[in-house]
């Protein structure tokens, strides 16, 4: 028999834990949630980095409320940090865990070094490593670069026909949203703006027949919100009650059978495609082009020798939705905004892009020519980056930086986002200044640093070195595109009383979901898209 002494020298023997569970079932369980939650609270702190500022340790039994602290108001903890320990690394209990904020003097070390990994922690991070079924789609990020590779080679060189299908779906999908009134009408700007971009990326991705496909809207959106509401609930869970707990939270639920509707929307289709394909080839005809992003899919898979399934392809899908359209709205919503504050600059800007199209239509080449609507974007994403922390990373060794900071292999680390508003860097850093960048571009050594899609060590709204984001020639091109659109169409202005104020949530920074714009067509269009939507 199993037996056993108690602190008070008195024998339990199996039975009697097993009457004292069958008692208090409850109470078993939460001993075992503090238990692991110390346990993991403990494992997780690295020996290395204890020495470092800790700016919201965890108590001693639970690391709780340090997280929702963070959660809350990360945003002031990170900022009034910086001002104390100016130059320093810091510690910081998130929602996922202990963190280390690098100083600034470490962006060049760290942008280019392989052992500092982006997509690993990220699927550790978002995606429970694989351990949770409804968020293991997010693990194509980190199966060697395929996700990657595909985004390089599909979306950095923006062909013609993909700048004509972004053009097409803008111009259906817009009035549909904004309306085709000339009198003042209020809407709430977040959803608005997050149709249009979804709906306009989705038909490069996957095609007219998607991207107006209601349903596939509704799956994978909905799989987006899943997701980010259920990581964040589980990451107040210790890690080895995950298994258990993800059955529970309605949202983990939710995402799994989003994750399953996603497969049977897009298992007919390829299966159709395998017979087109099999047909042409039997009757020695041409193989079909389908030119989105399941065929980009499976020829980077083939590339490799790897099998291409349905749940690759879903999980490919899934994850593009996530990383792709929220961050273009989120950018999109705040550059609206910003505009609406500042009409002066919305005037000159307004009037490059007409001149512009006038010139040359809506191309690449005229979309290049506007350079002060490229400098205004890059200046809202300078100031509301989408999120507070970037270049998040993770050490894959030990490591040892220049500055004799030392990290073990494992630890996480992010850069704080204080030098895109520090002083020594940019000239009334708080302000919007739409020409700020465009000024840059006119000092010879430093012309490049000024384009939107340039990354840079006092500019990394889009990461920066190896990790830098790849979408982000597409995202450009799409924001630009849907600009021109409203700006030659509509006018907006902010609705009375509105709150324009970035939402601090953890790590993110959001456009605020509340804000609500006034719109109105405008009369006089200057230019005509002509498009066959
Ligand atoms: C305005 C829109 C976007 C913003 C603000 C944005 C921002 C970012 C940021 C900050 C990173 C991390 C970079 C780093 O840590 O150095 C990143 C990575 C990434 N982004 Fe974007 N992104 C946007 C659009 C897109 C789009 C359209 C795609 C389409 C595929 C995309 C795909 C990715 C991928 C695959 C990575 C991971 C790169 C890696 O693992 O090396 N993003 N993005």
């Amino acid at each position: 028999m199993n037996a056993s002494s108690d602190h008070l020298g008195t024998r339990q023997d199996g039975s009697q834990w097993a009457v004292l569970m069958a008692q208090s079932p409850l109470s078993i369980l939460i001993a075992a949630v503090v238990i692991a939650a110390v346990t993991y609270t403990w494992v997780s702190s690295t020996s290395a980095t204890k020495g470092l500022p800790n700016i919201n340790p965890p108590g001693f039994f639970s690391s709780v409320e340090a997280k929702k602290l963070f959660m809350i108001s990360g945003w002031n903890l990170i900022a009034q940090a910086r001002k104390l320990y100016p130059g320093q690394a810091l510690r910081v209990m998130t929602q996922m865990g202990e963190r280390i904020i690098l100083p600034h003097e470490l962006i060049e070390e760290v942008r280019n070094e392989r052992r500092m990994n982006f997509p690993h922690g990220l699927v550790e991070d978002g995606g429970f490593g694989g351990m949770v079924p409804g968020f293991k789609p997010l693990s194509i990020l980190d199966q060697n670069d395929i996700f990657q590779t595909v985004s390089k080679r599909h979306l950095t060189k923006i062909p013609a026909a993909m700048s004509k299908a972004l053009c097409d779906e803008a111009e259906f999908i817009i009035p549909k949203v904004f309306g085709d009134s000339s009198d003042w009408h209020e809407m709430a700007s977040s959803p608005a703006v997050h149709e249009i971009v979804t709906k306009v990326a989705t038909r490069v991705f996957l095609g007219k027949e998607f991207c107006r496909n209601d349903n596939w809207i509704r799956v994978t959106e909905g799989y987006t919100e899943s997701w980010a509401l259920g990581s964040s609930e589980l990451h107040l869970w210790p890690r080895p009650l995950l298994m258990l707990i993800q059955w529970v939270l309605p949202w983990c639920r939710a995402a799994m059978a989003q994750a399953k509707e996603a497969r049977q929307m897009l298992e007919p289709v390829i299966a159709e495609r395998q017979k087109m394909i099999q047909a042409a080839v039997s009757a020695g005809h041409d193989i079909p082009k389908f030119d989105d992003a399941i065929e980009w899919l499976e020829e980077e898979a083939a590339r490799r020798g790897l099998a291409c399934d349905a749940a690759m392809v879903v999980n490919f899908q899934l994850v593009l939705t996530m990383v792709a359209i929220h961050t273009t709205s989120d950018l999109l919503q705040q550059f609206m905004v910003d505009l609406a504050q500042n009409p002066e600059s919305v005037q000159q800007i307004r009037q490059e892009v007409i001149e512009q199209l006038q010139a040359g239509g809506l191309s690449k080449e005229s979309l290049h020519k506007m350079p002060l609507l490229d400098s205004a974007i890059k200046e809202t994403q300078r100031l509301k980056p989408i999120q507070f922390l970037l270049m998040r990373r993770r050490a894959q060794e030990d490591i040892q930086f220049s500055n004799g900071l030392y990290l073990k292999k494992g630890t996480r680390t992010w850069m704080d986002t204080s030098r895109m508003r520090d002083p020594a860097v940019y000239e009334n850093p708080d302000k919007w200044d739409a020409a700020r960048f465009l000024r840059l571009r006119s000092q010879p050594d430093r012309a490049n640093e000024g384009h939107l899609v340039s990354v840079s060590s006092d500019h990394f709204g889009f990461g920066y070195g190896i990790h830098a984001c790849p979408g982000r020639f597409f995202a450009v091109h799409e924001l630009k595109v849907i600009v021109c659109h409203l700006l030659v169409k509509y006018e907006w202005k902010l609705a009375p009383g509105t709150d324009v104020k970035p939402l601090y949530l953890g790590e993110t920074s959001f456009a605020n979901p509340g804000t609500k714009l006034l719109f109105r067509r405008r009369e006089e269009a200057e230019y005509d898209f002509g498009s066959s939507a």
